[in-house]
């Protein structure tokens, strides 16, 4: 391994270790992850990059006592990855330790992807990842702390704590987030698909700007490609249907998880738990059957009921649903999301959203109605079931009789990276 130019943290000393520690860190990295193959060279390659793009590495001691030898007190959630924690530095600065799980494979890859992927990233609504610690087996992610932790901490609970959550305020998410996507697509040095977006994947900071985090699913996109065949990954509920059923992944899968959060945003449902109207499966549906009822105001948060602006909010619910539409080809690119969202007369010149297509459920159907027929695409009908003898779904084209299985689901209803 050559040369590597690393900026270590110097004038906060007891908080990083010295030059020689880091290379030695990274040499131990690179070994611990046993690059052989061209594809490990190359992360082997982007792992020097990372290093030499100025990202920081943090001992394990400092990181221990940041988070009071990481106490459940301290305790912010736990994700795919393994438990986060917030912790302090001796300078002051507070942190959000992400602390790999042990017994993680799938962990490993996606700790590597995550920490290469954002340290390419740098934009207001992307998180800042400040650096990284490998111990042993311990390897832990730091990430700025971000003060009113993520959105879905809000947006799903009692109404008193939704209406801090008013509609100037969820206008500005809706577009911060639309302004974060489009710099991860077009804007950054290489397209980048989320993959994973979500309620608890976006982050609010002390003025309520939210920061796309949780890149362990996130896949840098070949340039010369709109589309790519992948295994697929990310969470029930929330996925574009031709990725679920045949793993086609393009920018549009992102653009489909955007339109059901802003549903999410709007309603203060949560997709994958909709059980507000037995008539309808999903929160698209009820949304889109009101939306064509000329009715789309009722599905509005009662929480916001004094603070929302009808002209605006009526332009959300349009497009979220031109978001989630079941061919990505209608679906409109996030360039085009920030275009109409900052248009000063919201919807002039939108186009008339068909049904949606129908996301992933992480549920179960009751006896008697194990398969779901949905419209998906051009024309094209096609049903899932979920086995739970290898929970396990099966993606069922009804028009060429070609079957699909995908990935185990874990109990969030997540769906591991495999590839
Ligand atoms: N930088 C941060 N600042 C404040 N809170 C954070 C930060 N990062 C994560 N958290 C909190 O920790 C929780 C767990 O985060 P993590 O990204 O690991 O998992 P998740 O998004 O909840 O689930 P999954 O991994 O299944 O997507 C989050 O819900 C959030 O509340």
């Amino acid at each position: 391994m050559g040369c590597l130019s690393l900026r270590i943290e110097n004038h906060r000393q007891q908080d990083t270790i010295s030059m020689d520690k880091s290379n030695s860190f990274l040499h131990s990295l690179i070994k611990h992850f046993k690059f052989g193959s061209t594809t490990e060279r190359n992360n082997e390659a982007d792992l020097q990059r990372m290093a030499s793009q100025e990202q920081k590495i943090f001992s394990y001691e400092t990181l221990v006592s940041a988070t009071k030898n990481f106490n459940a007190v301290h305790k912010l959630g736990e994700g795919g990855f393994g438990p986060v924690f917030k912790g302090k530095l001796i300078d002051g600065r507070e942190v959000a330790v992400k602390k790999l799980s042990h017994t993680s494979n799938q962990g490993k890859k996606e700790f590597m992807n995550e920490a290469k992927l954002l340290a390419r990233v740098q934009h207001k609504n992307v998180v800042n990842l400040l650096g990284y610690c490998v111990h042993g087996a311990e390897k832990l992610l730091v990430y700025e702390y971000v003060p009113h932790e993520s959105l879905d901490k809000l947006l799903f609970k009692a109404a008193d704590k939704r209406e801090q959550l008013d509609w100037k305020r969820r206008f500005g998410i809706i577009t911060g987030v639309a302004k974060g996507l489009l710099y991860l697509h077009e804007d950054s040095h290489h397209c980048i698909i989320h993959r994973d977006i979500k309620a608890s994947n976006v982050l609010l900071d002390d003025k309520w700007t939210p920061k796309i985090a949780d890149f362990g699913m996130a896949r840098l996109f070949p340039e010369d490609q709109s589309q790519v065949n992948t295994r697929v990954a990310g969470t029930n509920g929330y996925m574009a249907p031709e990725y679920m059923m045949h793993g086609r992944l393009s920018v549009k899968a992102d653009v489909f998880s955007y339109g059901v959060l802003l549903l999410e945003l709007i309603t203060g449902q949560r997709n994958s738990s909709f059980n507000l109207d037995v008539e309808h499966h999903s929160l698209l549906d009820w949304a889109y059957k009101m939306y064509k009822k000329g009715r789309s105001l009722e599905i509005v948060d009662s929480a916001l009921a004094s603070t929302v602006l009808t002209e605006q909010v009526a332009m959300c619910i349009q497009l979220a649903l031109l978001c989630t539409q079941g061919d990505p080809h209608l679906r409109p690119t996030m360039r085009r999301v920030v275009v109409m969202l900052s248009r000063k007369s919201p919807q002039s010149h939108m186009e008339e959203p068909t049904r949606p297509g129908i996301p992933g459920s992480r549920y179960r159907r009751p006896p008697g109605h194990s398969a779901l027929s949905s419209t998906v695409g051009s024309g094209a009908s096609y049903s899932r079931s979920f086995d739970s003898s290898n929970n396990c779904t099966t993606h069922t084209n009804t028009a060429t009789g070609t079957s699909s299985a995908t990935a185990e689901l874990d109990i969030r209803g997540k769906r591991p990276m495999q590839d």
